[in-house]
């Protein structure tokens, strides 16, 4: 099937209104990219996650595309009625600026797949480089590669913290250790954990989407049988007659989720690993480094490292021996 697609290219205040006319006029899909500045603070109180891919838009504009069914679209219509809309919104005090209009048809397929365009191969760490499956790469000896289709999981390897745990994860894994990796997204840092030497990972995470795109990858990358990934409420499985294949308590456990979900399951993490174990957390934005910090101290954690990109966090914390 085929679309309309509708693209405003405006400034970042009129992101909203324009995206709600866009709404308002039945698109079945509208996509809002802002510029490639990835380390603005966002509204996580609803536990919002947010990843924005690299992109040439400048700073302070944005780019709105609202789709369309081509069966019962008059698309002239809509774009006068669009453009009244939005000459409008200086009434109310909202600039949209020297904002243009375009038009194109595009297959379901395009839209779904359009984000690739900026998933380019990436060497994250000292040894690791994230590879998407549908580019040529030519690795250097050194080099191990992550292959991945994220979808529409989190973990392209793009966003800081993901980045920040990959990184973490070169110094803490040494050879032959169990890991656990809360909030698994694509699979990424469980695979990443497998190519620094660990022995076996088990990757959970709440979202049935993040649970097939990583058994993909895992697949995609040869690891189904060192990586068991599973549909748990962070460490919910570890309760239940499950069969697992890692042994808890564990060497290391890695999460990169919100801080505030970070704060929730510290005691459980602490449980699940041996003495002298390592929990590796991340997804924390500088405004909650302190909570962070005193929620693992209070649990009997001892931080042994802070790493830092752009305003996120991560922390290495060992349970005592
Ligand atoms: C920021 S993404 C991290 C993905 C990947 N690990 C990475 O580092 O790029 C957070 C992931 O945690 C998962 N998640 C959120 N809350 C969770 C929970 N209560 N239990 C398990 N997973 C959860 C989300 O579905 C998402 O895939």
């Amino acid at each position: 099937m085929k679309w309309h697609e509708i693209t405003i290219s405006t400034t970042e205040e009129a992101i909203e209104m324009i995206s709600n006319f866009l709404h308002e006029m039945d698109a079945d899909g509208v996509s809002i990219e802002e510029s490639g500045t990835l380390n603005k603070q966002r509204d996580t109180s609803l536990g919002q996650w947010y990843e924005h891919p690299l992109n040439d838009i400048p700073e302070g504009h944005a780019v709105i595309k609202g789709y369309f069914s081509e069966l019962d679209t008059d698309v002239e219509a809509l774009t006068t009625a669009l453009i009244t809309r939005i000459d409008e919104l200086r009434e109310f005090d909202i600039e949209p600026g020297e904002y243009t209009i375009t038009k194109a048809m595009v297959d379901e397929e395009d839209w779904a797949n359009a984000w690739k365009t900026y998933f380019k191969p990436i060497r994250v760490s000292e040894r690791l480089t994230i590879k998407p499956t549908w580019e040529e790469y030519m690795p250097s000896p050194d080099e191990r590669i992550i292959e991945l289709d994220p979808g529409m999981a989190f973990g392209t390897g793009t966003h800081p913290t993901t980045a920040l745990c990959l990184r973490t994860l070169e110094s803490v894994i040494k050879g032959d250790e169990e890991v656990i990796d809360v909030g698994t997204g694509s699979g990424i840092l469980a695979i990443g954990a497998m190519l620094l030497g660990a022995r076996r990972v088990l990757a959970l995470d709440l979202d049935p989407i993040s649970v097939t795109s990583a058994t993909e990858n895992t697949r995609l990358n040869n690891l189904q049988d060192d990586i068991q990934v599973y549909l748990s409420d962070l460490l919910g499985v570890l309760n239940s007659d499950q069969k697992l294949n890692v042994t808890v308590p564990v060497d290391v456990v890695v999460a990169n989720i919100l801080a505030e979900i970070i704060l929730l399951f510290i005691d459980d993490v602490y449980a699940a690993l041996k003495p002298g174990g390592t929990y590796i957390a991340s997804g924390i934005w500088k405004n909650k480094e302190e909570a962070v910090e005193e929620g693992l101290q209070a649990a009997g954690f001892t931080i042994i490292d802070r790493q830092r990109d752009q305003d996120w966090i991560a922390f290495v914390a060992k349970k005592p021996e």
